[in-house]
């Protein structure tokens, strides 16, 4: 059998790279590289394209808006692993696990988005409640996050990367996005069902890689608030049989592990997202929080199970 074609665009970068070595590790596609002297060649880009069966886009935005322009192929499927189209109406949304229907839609599409890492993590934990109604569209929801700081890409990495070092990192935490514009912010808001936009407060911690999702629901706010177990029930019943999103039991002490908190590690190197449900039925407190890997389920470990798929591989392929 002839294998598909895959192309990495942006193959050096810190997303290609890890899609890279999962892909080279696998039987099922043959993995076509650029001549690396003329990997920032917009017209040997697009003529590569042309010639394979799945390009995955792991660039920034504007390299990946003026790439797909210059495709002609009718048959090249494309993967996009930036921001650059994942509100795009043409563009099928790259998140299997979304809703009933996304999984067939990205196996028929040939323009595919891969999610952000932010939005997989929020995603996860609030389509299914708002699905549900046990919590109505006009929630006001807000989000706090933290990443690794390879979040940022190679830049970032550069950055921080004399922290190794040292015993106390000048900047151990911080947050940002506080013109509250960042990016992700209107992807979350499209896929969740929510009337409007949730408050978005990323922040970047002195460590490589992981990410931990938070949104609180002060559900004292409703005039009936569903119970922990009512909201963990949700979670549950909706990623049932899916093989890459765990929800973690009701209050799980064992999720908080020795030091009684939730890391921000525990997913890295999967293709998980570890969702986790914490409440107090007395004041109607809830905590929804999803665990990833910004690098695995959050870019790469997306890629590679989208690529499958819209290939019709095995969805496991290439994910360890
Ligand atoms: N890091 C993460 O956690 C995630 C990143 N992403 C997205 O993936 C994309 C890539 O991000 P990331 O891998 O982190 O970024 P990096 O900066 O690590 O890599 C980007 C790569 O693209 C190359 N590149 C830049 N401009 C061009 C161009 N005009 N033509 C061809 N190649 C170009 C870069 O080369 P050079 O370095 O030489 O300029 C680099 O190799 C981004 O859109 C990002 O938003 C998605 C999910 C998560
Ligand atoms: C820590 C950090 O800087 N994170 C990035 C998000 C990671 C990323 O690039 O997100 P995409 O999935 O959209 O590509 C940011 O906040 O812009």
């Amino acid at each position: 059998m002839v294998k598909p074609r895959v192309f990495i665009d942006g193959e050096a970068g810190t997303t290609g790279l890890q899609i890279y070595s999962r892909l080279a590790q696998c039987e099922g596609v043959t993995v076509v590289s650029i001549d690396p002297a003329k990997r920032k060649d917009v017209a040997e880009r697009a003529r590569l394209i042309d010639t394979v069966d799945v390009a995955i886009l792991c660039l920034p935005d504007a390299a990946a808006r003026e790439v797909v322009d210059l495709v002609s192929s009718p048959t090249v499927k494309i993967l996009d692993a930036s921001t650059a189209h994942r509100t795009h109406p043409n563009w099928t949304y790259g998140f299997p696990e979304l809703a009933p229907g996304q999984r067939d839609a990205i196996a028929k599409a040939y323009r595919v988005s891969n999610p952000g890492c932010y939005p997989t993590g929020f995603l996860a934990a609030i389509k299914p409640l708002v699905a549900s109604g046990i919590i109505p569209a006009s929630f006001p929801v807000t989000i706090n996050a933290i990443s690794g700081y390879s979040g940022g890409g190679r830049k970032l990495m550069e950055a921080y990367a004399g922290y190794q070092d040292e015993s106390e990192p000048d900047y151990p935490y911080g947050v940002y996005g506080l013109t509250f514009g960042h990016k992700h912010v209107q992807e979350m808001h499209q896929y969740s069902g929510l009337a409007h936009a949730p408050l978005f407060l990323p922040a970047v911690g002195a460590f490589e890689q992981g990410m931990l999702v938070q949104v609180p629901l002060p559900l004292w706010t409703l005039d009936h608030p569903p119970t922990g177990q009512q909201v963990w029930e949700v979670l549950a019943d909706y990623y049932g049989s899916e093989p890459f999103i765990q929800v973690n039991g009701l209050g799980d002490a064992e999720a908080l592990r020795d030091r009684k908190f939730l890391d921000t590690k525990t997913a890295n190197g999967t293709n998980q997202v570890q969702l986790f449900v914490f409440a107090n039925d007395d004041t109607h407190e809830v905590l929804v929080a999803a665990r990833l890997d910004n690098l695995g389920k959050g870019a790469s470990g997306a890629a590679v199970q989208n690529m499958n798929i819209m290939l019709g591989l095995p969805e496991h392929m290439g994910l360890g």
